[in-house]
């Protein structure tokens, strides 16, 4: 029988931040959301984040710091402006979030302007978003991803499945309607189980043929529909690896925007360590096993892991702090050390 779910953690803006500030935050930024008269004032004196093709702009700083430049709207307008482009197409921006100021942020794609003329401007250089996400830090990184997952969102949901007419967005980008079936689309991403398996003394990770050389990871699947998350980790971890998982603790969750948006629920899960054998799904990974804690917290210092001449990584690692992967890997370690 599976064990109830449990929350290990506290998160820190549990106990560090002002619940007043953080309601009327909230507030505000349902009202931008919502209201089309609202958020088009706020963008007047909003942030916006561009990207190019999807790929976000980020800036080199005099000490070599990267960072998410967020540009005013008038100071937009002027770069489209001088680009001999319409200064109303910054109204397409799409909003992502609200500063502790309370200031609107929005994301905005330029990619129908040559990208090397809008770098130049912003002195700045759009780059892929899996190398600006090694390249930000703190809360940056999630948030460009979510501007990116709305702007994606946006770029490929311009039609009704039902009716194929055009849909409409409303101001703020968070949904989009088709006026001919009356049908209303939001911005969705798909549930996604991940989970580290121990067996009390190791912890089980796989890889798959598409992952860098040397990559170990925890393994994850999509939630088919109809499931609970317990029942699509029982199920992922029984069709890719043979096991039958005994207990669940849920450790957290993530925006996860690689190759699409996922909601990536992380968990922690034992199996019986008379039961441990491994036979690997063939056709999802390429390879799985169990590792012990002395191989884990040597993969866990690798920052950039040592290559070979043909650039290809020369020993076992695991994903970078960014992914949810990285940080269960992290827990089981720090647990392990706690009970010896
Ligand atoms: N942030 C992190 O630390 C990590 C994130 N991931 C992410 O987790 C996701 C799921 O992992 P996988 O092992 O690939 O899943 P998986 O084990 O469910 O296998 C993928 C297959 O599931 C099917 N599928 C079912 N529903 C799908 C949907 N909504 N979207 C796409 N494919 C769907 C497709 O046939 C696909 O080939 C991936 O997108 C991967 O990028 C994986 C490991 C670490
Ligand atoms: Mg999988």
């Amino acid at each position: 029988m599976l064990q109830p779910l449990r929350i290990l953690f506290r998160p820190k803006w549990m106990v560090s931040r002002s619940s007043a500030s953080y309601v009327s935050r909230m507030r505000h930024l349902n009202k931008i959301k919502e209201e089309d008269e609202a958020c088009r004032a706020a963008l007047q004196s909003g942030n916006i984040f561009l990207y190019h093709k999807l790929a976000p702009l980020l800036r080199r700083t005099d000490s070599g710091i990267y960072q998410l430049p967020a540009l005013q709207t008038k100071d937009v307008e002027e770069i489209l402006e001088k680009l001999g482009e319409d200064k109303e197409m910054v109204k397409e921006s799409i909003l992502i979030n609200c500063t502790e100021q309370n200031e609107a942020q929005f994301s905005f794609d330029v990619g129908a302007i040559e990208q090397a003329a809008v770098e130049e401007l912003c002195r700045g250089t759009f780059v892929d978003l899996r190398k600006a996400f090694f390249l930000l830090r703190g809360s940056e990184a999630p948030l460009v991803a979510r501007g990116q997952a709305l702007l994606r969102w946006h770029q490929t949901n311009g039609f009704c499945s039902s009716t194929g007419q055009p849909t409409q967005r409303n101001q703020s980008g968070s949904q989009r309607v088709c006026h001919s079936s009356g049908i209303t689309y939001y911005p969705k991403m798909s549930p996604v189980v991940i989970v580290l398996v121990s067996d009390g003394k190791r912890c089980l990770l796989g890889r798959q043929s598409t992952f860098p050389r040397g990559m170990y990871s925890a393994l994850a699947g999509f939630c088919d529909i109809g499931e609970t998350m317990e029942e699509a980790l029982r199920r992922e971890i029984a069709e890719e690896v043979g096991l039958e998982v005994e207990s669940i603790q849920y450790s957290c969750s993530q925006h996860w925007p690689f190759p699409q948006s996922s909601f990536m629920v992380a968990c922690h899960a034992t199996v019986n360590p008379d039961k441990t054998h491994v036979s690997v799904d063939k056709v999802e990974l390429e390879d799985a096993r169990w590792f012990s804690l002395e191989e884990v917290q040597e993969a866990l210092t690798i920052k950039a892991p040592p290559r070979n001449n043909k650039g290809e990584p020369t020993v076992f690692w695991v994903p970078p702090s960014y992914a949810i992967a990285n940080r269960l890997i992290q827990e089981w370690a720090n647990q392990q050390h706690l009970k010896s």
